[in-house]
């Protein structure tokens, strides 16, 4: 009964959202500068159905509270299974459109590692090698918090590309709290960036590695991403990463 309960607690229509996404657009933005945004894949409604699950502590495996582990300030909570219908429609509509991405960038990166074209077979991989726990995320931050600069890996299993969608309006319901990346190349100084997220807009960025394109070939680049001080009000953040933890 509590899994019946707990599966259909948010619904969303992520489909029209994915459909409208301009592709080629976003195939260049990720290999130029390893992130894109995907307006309003989420509605203001779905947004705000998907903020007020932080309440139903039974839909999450584990609760972070940022400053306990030096990780920032502010908590976050991991969705337990079944996820929220909404989550699973994302991690399980956006995976396939992103998997030949991972490929290509793998390819261009020399790693013979593969990804299979559905999330359900990359997820059979992911539990067969012992990371069985979901990763899928609800973050909180109210004034004074932030997320110092991280990457979201979980064990061997690596899903190359990971999604945060921003759930709350900037200039309304929080100020400050930008979505910061950084971008470390080999033997070069570390460069910075903002991403301009509205409510309901989706980040794709890079989870750790990502190729670029040099005159001698493809290096590998490092991306980490966090969020800046929130300087009043309150953001939340829904995380799709694509891999399971161990
Ligand atoms: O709150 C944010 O925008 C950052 C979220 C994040 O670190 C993640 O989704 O992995
Ligand atoms: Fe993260």
């Amino acid at each position: 009964m509590s899994i019946a309960r707990k599966a259909s607690a948010v619904a969303c229509h992520v489909a029209p959202g994915i459909e409208a996404i301009d592709w080629p657009a976003a195939w260049g933005d990720l290999d130029t500068q390893g992130w894109t945004i995907f307006p309003k894949l989420l509605s203001a409604n779905e947004c705000d159905a998907i903020a007020g699950l932080y309440d139903q502590p039974d839909l999450f495996r584990s609760r972070v509270v940022m400053a306990q582990h030096g990780f920032g300030r502010g908590e976050y909570q991991y969705f337990d299974y079944p996820l929220p219908q909404c989550v699973e429609s994302l991690r399980t509509q956006l995976y396939p459109h992103l998997a030949p991405i991972a490929n290509r960038w793998h390819e261009a990166m020399k790693s013979t590692i593969h990804f299979p074209a559905e999330h359900a077979a990359f997820i059979e991989r992911c539990h067969a090698g012992g990371q069985t726990r979901p990763t899928p995320l609800l973050l909180q931050y109210g004034e004074g918090d932030y997320n110092c600069l991280h990457q979201d890996l979980y064990g061997e299993h690596v899903f190359p590309l990971q999604v945060a969608i921003l759930l709350s309006e900037p200039g309304e319901d929080f100020e400050g709290g930008e979505f910061v990346l950084t971008e470390q190349r080999p033997r070069m100084q570390s460069r910075a960036m903002v991403a301009p997220l509205q409510k309901g807009d989706a980040i794709v960025f890079a989870v750790n590695d990502r190729p670029m394109t040099g005159s001698r070939g493809a290096y590998r680049v490092k991306l980490r991403h966090g969020v800046s001080k929130v300087r009043s009000g309150h953001r939340h953040t829904l995380g799709i990463i694509f891999h399971d933890a161990a």
